[in-house]
This record gives C-alpha cells, sequence and structure tokens, in this order.
C-alpha cells in the first residue's frame, strides 16, 4: 500500500506545480528560507529560523534535513507516523535526502515520483518566478538528475511541450492509487 508520495527532481522540473495538481493532501514541511511573494506560513512551508530546525533536530522530532542554497528544509516525523496509522495518502516535496531518508523509514509505502525537465527550461522558469538563486540553483542540476535516476520509482518528463503528457500521468496514476 501506497501511503506518501515523494516529489523529487531539480529546482524549477514542475515539482509544485504537478503536486498542485495531482491535489494529493500536501505535507508541510519546514525551511529557513524567507517567504516568497504569494507563500503562505503552514501552506506552503512551516517557515521558520535555522535555530528552531537544529533544535527540532536535537529534540529528535526530525525524520531529515537537508541544506540547500544556503537554507535548511526539514520534515518532521510526526506528519508522517500520522498519515501512516491512519492509512491515509498524502505528498511531499524533497531533495534527494528527505527521499532516500523516507524510503529507509516507510519502504513500500513511499513512491518516489521524479520530475525533470531540460536545464535550460529550468533556468528559465527560475528567472520567470524572479528567483534570485536562479543559476545557483541549477549549478546542482546535473547531480539532482542522477540522484532522481537512481531514487525514483516512475519519472514524469515535464518539458513545456510534455505538459499534457505530464498532466494525463499523474492523473492517470492517481486514478491507480485509488483503485
Ligand atoms: N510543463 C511546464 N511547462 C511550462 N512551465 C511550467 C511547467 N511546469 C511548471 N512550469 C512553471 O515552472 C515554474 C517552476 O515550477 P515549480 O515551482 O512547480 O517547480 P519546482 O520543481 O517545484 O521548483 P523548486 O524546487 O525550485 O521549488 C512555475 O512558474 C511553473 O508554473
Ligand atoms: N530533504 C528535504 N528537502 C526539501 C524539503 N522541503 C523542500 N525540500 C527541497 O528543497 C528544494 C527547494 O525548495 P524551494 O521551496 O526553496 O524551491 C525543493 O525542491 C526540495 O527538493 C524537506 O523537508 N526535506
Amino acid at each position: 500500500m501506497i501511503n506518501i508520495i515523494a516529489f523529487l527532481g531539480p529546482s524549477g522540473a514542475g515539482k509544485s506545480t504537478l503536486q498542485d495538481f495531482m491535489d494529493i493532501p500536501p505535507v508541510v514541511t519546514w525551511t529557513s528560507r524567507s517567504p516568497r511573494v504569494g507563500e503562505v506560513d503552514g501552506v506552503d512551508y512551516h517557515f521558520t529560523t535555522q535555530e528552531t530546525i537544529m533544535r527540532m533536530f536535537e529534540e529528535g522530532l526530525l525524520l531529515e534535513f537537508t541544506q540547500y542554497n544556503g537554507n535548511l528544509y526539514a520534515t518532521a516525523a510526526a506528519s508522517f507516523e500520522q498519515v501512516i496509522r491512519s492509512g491515509a495518502l498524502a505528498s511531499v516535496i524533497v531533495d534527494s535526502n528527505g527521499a532516500s531518508e523516507l524510503r529507509k523509514k516507510y519502504g513500500e509505502r513511499v513512491l518516489v515520483l521524479g520530475v525533470y525537465a531540460p536545464v535550460e527550461e529550468c533556468i528559465s522558469r527560475l528567472q520567470k518566478r524572479r528567483d534570485p538563486n536562479a543559476l545557483e540553483r541549477v549549478f546542482t542540476y546535473q547531480e539532482e538528475v542522477q540522484a532522481m535516476q537512481k531514487l525514483a520509482d516512475l519519472i514524469v518528463n515535464n518539458a513545456k511541450d510534455n505538459w499534457e503528457r505530464s498532466k494525463r500521468l499523474v492523473q492517470l496514476f492517481k486514478k491507480q492509487l485509488f483503485m
């Protein structure tokens, strides 16, 4: 039985877009980065400080945490315990560290959904988003795609001319989960 869909892939590939489209309740993770325009605390992330995340780690409250682009990102263990206990289905966006830890802890209950797009498209999407770290974010593109290829159970090519197929694939996949 699958309880957790973990979206994995390089920055700008379209993980959040496909997560929204799939419409499976998200697990809200923690970050020390500042909110982007339009992001809401408790919805997009629990926005907090590095110190709070480190304290949560010391108190054993985290399943894992990672550093990305100068900020910390963390998943709280309790969010997943609740999903597993209730037999619900939830989705989360993580990097390869998060995906590995989820897999280690919950095995077959986790499905890793890889999302990628060509690097030049990722750059232009991040620039359109006015991301101040657009180029830094794609420095690690190659290694993130390699990690995704190793860890993902299913990979979606989310290039712009493939959008209709990406949507169809995640829709079909969601249907399967409820059958
Ligand atoms: N198939 C697509 N074609 C064109 N634009 C797309 C496509 N998918 C997503 N986008 C756009 O690309 C931008 C980045 O998408 P999104 O935020 O979903 O990426 P992400 O993988 O979650 O990125 P990050 O890890 O940096 O948060 C958004 O503006 C989104 O609307
Ligand atoms: N290991 C974890 N990685 C996470 C978590 N939450 C997000 N992420 C990763 O960070 C990037 C960047 O996110 P952004 O919102 O600043 O664009 C994201 O793509 C994920 O790969 C987490 O809790 N743990």
